[in-house]
C-alpha cells in the first residue's frame, strides 16, 4: 500500500522542490491542499491526521502549530524548519552523523539547517575523533544563494535594484548557532558570518583553522584522511583530494544537486587549514535531505529520487 504523504507548506520554496522530486514515486500517495485550503487550520489538521508521514516546510511558528495540530495521530513528521533541531524528543535528521537506524525508527525527525549541514559535516566527525578540540572558538564563514531565504528573499533578489552582496547575522544570534554547537559537541557557540549573493541556489561553508595553535598535531592531511574514512561509502557526501583549486565558484544557473563535497586545504607549513563544504541549500541543505530522511524512514534506499 502506498505511503500517504502530506507536505505542509507545499507552495513554498522547500516544499515545491520536494513535491517536484517526488513526482513519479509510486511508493507515495500525496495528500494535497489547494490554494484556498493550504493555510486553513481544520484542513491542515485533517491532512496531518490522514497522513502516514508529514513534511513541514513552514516558518518555525507554523511548524510548531502543525505539530500541535497532529496531536492525537500517529503521523510521523519530518520538520524542515529550525523549530525542533535541538528539541527533546526529536531525532536530528543527519543520517551520516546520527546513524541511519536512529532515523529509520524515529517518529519526529528534524531536518538540519542548510549552513549547519556544511559546518557539521566538516567539524563533527573531527571533534568526535579527537582531532579537533571541542572547546575551540570556531568561526564559520558562509555564502548562500538567495533561495536560502525562501520566498521573501527570492522576491527581494529578483526585484530591480537587488544587492550584489548581502552580509548579515551581525547580532551574532543567528538561529543556527544552537544546532551547530549541540550537534558538533562544542563547548562554545561559533562565530557565524553568513552572506547571500545573487545566485539562486548553492552554498559554500568554510571553517578556517589555526592548526598550529592546537595541541595534538592535527595536520590538514590527518583531517582530510579522517573525513575521507568517515564518509567512505556515503551516497551523498564525498571528500575531495588533490591540489587545491584556484577558486571555488557558485554558478548563477546551478542545477539542483543533493550531494555535498568536502575539501580540506592546508598551507605548506601545516599551520593553517580551511575546511570547506560545497552544497545546494535546497538539496542536502533542505529538500534533498528531507527526501533522504523520508526514504530512510520508509525503509527505502536513501538516494531514491535524489539528484546526486
Ligand atoms: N530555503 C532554504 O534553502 C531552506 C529552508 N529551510 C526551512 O524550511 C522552511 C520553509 O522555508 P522556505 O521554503 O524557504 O520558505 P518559503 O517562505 O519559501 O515557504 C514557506 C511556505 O509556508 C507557507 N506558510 C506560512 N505560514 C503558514 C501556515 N500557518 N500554514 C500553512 N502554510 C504556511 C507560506 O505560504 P505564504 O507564502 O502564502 O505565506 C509558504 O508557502 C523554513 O522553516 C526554513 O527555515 C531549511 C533549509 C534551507
Ligand atoms: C540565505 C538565508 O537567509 N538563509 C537563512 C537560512 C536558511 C533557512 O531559513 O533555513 P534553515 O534555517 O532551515 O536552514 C538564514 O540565514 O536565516
Amino acid at each position: 500500500m502506498a505511503i500517504r504523504l502530506f507536505i505542509d507548506g507545499a507552495a513554498g520554496t522547500t516544499g515545491l522542490e520536494i513535491r517536484e522530486r517526488l513526482q513519479g514515486r509510486s511508493e507515495f500517495e500525496p495528500i494535497v491542499l489547494d490554494d484556498t485550503q493550504r493555510k486553513d487550520e481544520s484542513a491542515r489538521r485533517d491532512a496531518l491526521h490522514a497522513a502516514d508521514i508529514a513534511i513541514l516546510c513552514l516558518p518555525d511558528e507554523a511548524a510548531k502549530e502543525a505539530v500541535k495540530l497532529a496531536e492525537g495521530s500517529d503521523t510521523r513528521i519530518i520538520d524542515a524548519s529550525s523549530a525542533h533541531r535541538v528539541a527533546e524528543g526529536w531525532t536530528y535528521g543527519f543520517p551520516e552523523l546520527i546513524g541511519h537506524e536512529a532515523i529509520a525508527s524515529a517518529r519526529f525527525v528534524s531536518n538540519p539547517g542548510c549552513y549547519p549541514t556544511g559546518f557539521l559535516a566538516l567539524v563533527a566527525p573531527l571533534v568526535r575523533a579527537g582531532l579537533l578540540p571541542a572547546d575551540w572558538p570556531y568561526t564559520v564563514n558562509a555564502v548562500s544563494g538567495y533561495s536560502g531565504g525562501g520566498n521573501a528573499l527570492i522576491a527581494r533578489f529578483e526585484a530591480e535594484g537587488a544587492p550584489a552582496f548581502r552580509a548579515y547575522g551581525y547580532d551574532m544570534a543567528h538561529k543556527h548557532l544552537p544546532e551547530m554547537k549541540r550537534h558538533a559537541g562544542l563547548q562554545h557557540d561559533v562565530i557565524f558570518a553568513p552572506a547571500v549573493v545573487p545566485a539562486y541556489r548553492g552554498m559554500v561553508v568554510e571553517v578556517p583553522l589555526h592548526l598550529g595553535a592546537m595541541t595534538g598535531d592535527p595536520t590538514a592531511g590527518r583531517l582530510h584522511d579522517a573525513l575521507a574514512a568517515f564518509y567512505t561509502g556515503s551516497a551523498v557526501v564525498s571528500v575531495l583530494s588533490g591540489a587545491a583549486p584556484g577558486e571555488l565558484l557558485l554558478e548563477r544557473s546551478a542545477e539542483p544537486c543533493d550531494s555535498m563535497q568536502l575539501h580540506v586545504f592546508g598551507n605548506e607549513g601545516g599551520w593553517h587549514a580551511r575546511l570547506v563544504a560545497v552544497l545546494d541549500n535546497l538539496g542536502k541543505g533542505a529538500s534533498g535531505a528531507a527526501i533522504q530522511n523520508l526514504n530512510i524512514m520508509c525503509g527505502l534506499p536513501e538516494a531514491t529520487g535524489l539528484r546526486l
